[in-house]
């Protein structure tokens, strides 16, 4: 396997800053430390999602992942993790009710994983947050567009920002987590023109998903492109493996061969001459 591309010393978030309008950003989460040190070797920046719930642990949605799950695959993560920015999502519930509530979990999710940042969700609201972390020593990504936490008030994950009210109130929350002192923004599921139109507007990178190609750098859940999640294939997915049917197909080998005591055979076995 070979590595792209060499890099001497670990990505921070300043360095990720710096990228707008240069090379493309590249992201991919990751919730265990085998998978992080694959990311690792070729990706820029290695987010722990919240979507770690959906995809590590069967529920629906983000709503509960807890600050115990982001800690744990948090610490794992950065087992694997030496050269890319490593950034962990804050969960529902951890940040919405005030600064102060949002800093002390924040600077949990820090001391307790090791990550350089944190990314939570919203806009213009979020913003008066997001400067009182930044001011105080927690670099910050947002997330804004398609904001997964929200799922219940926005009713469903659909495309936002269609329609100009809709299009210009995104851009001026993208705008307002920029001047806050965001270090770069995640666009999630909006037209690819008005991914394009903040990318041009604000002065920090944008990533996108689903938010297309004009973005400063792109994201998307590893398990996703990887083919590993089930049948979750939302049009921003594009799969560049189907781990899914590899595995699937060697477990039903596995099985096969039990049943039929195919398996082991002696070169699986211990005899009384080789009992290493
Ligand atoms: N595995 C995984 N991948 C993700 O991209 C992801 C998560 N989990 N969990 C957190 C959020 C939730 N996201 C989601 C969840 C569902 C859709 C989805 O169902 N999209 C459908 C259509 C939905 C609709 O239009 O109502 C699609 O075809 O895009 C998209 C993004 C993105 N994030
Ligand atoms: C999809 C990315 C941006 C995310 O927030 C997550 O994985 O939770
Ligand atoms: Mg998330």
């Amino acid at each position: 396997m070979s590595a792209t591309p060499d890099r001497k010393s670990r990505l921070g978030p300043g360095d990720i800053r710096a990228r707008k309008g240069a090379a493309p950003v590249v992201c991919l989460t990751a919730y265990t430390t085998p998978m992080a040190k694959l990311v690792d070797r070729h990706c820029d920046l290695v987010l722990v999602g919240d979507s770690v719930g959906m995809v590590m642990h069967g529920l629906s949605s983000t709503i509960g992942v807890t600050m115990e799950m982001m800690i744990l695959h948090g610490q794992a993560v950065a087992r694997g993790v030496s050269q890319a920015c490593m950034v962990v999502d804050m969960p529902f519930g951890s940040y919405e009710e005030g600064r102060e509530q949002a800093f002390r979990n924040a600077a949990r999710l820090m001391a307790e994983t090791g990550c350089q940042a944190v990314k939570l969700e919203g806009g213009r609201h979020m913003a008066e947050t997001v400067a009182f972390l930044v001011q105080r020593g927690i670099p910050v990504m947002g997330h804004v567009g398609l904001t997964p936490q929200s799922v219940n008030t926005l009713g469903g994950y659909k495309v936002q920002g269609r329609g100009h009210l809709e299009a210009d109130r995104i851009a001026r929350d993208a705008e307002a987590l920029a001047e806050a002192g965001a270090f770069s923004v995640v666009l999630e599921k909006l037209p690819s023109a008005l991914g394009q139109r903040i990318t041009r507007e604000i002065a920090i990178p944008t990533i996108g998903i689903g938010a297309g190609v004009e973005c400063d750098g792109q994201v998307l859940v590893v398990d996703d492109m990887l083919g590993l999640f089930a049948d979750f294939r939302p049009k921003f997915v594009k799969r560049y493996g189907e781990l899914g049917g590899a595995a699937d197909a060697a477990i039903a080998a596995y099985a096969a061969e039990v049943r039929a005591r195919a398996f082991p055979t002696p070169e699986h076995s211990f005899g009384e001459s080789n009992p290493a």
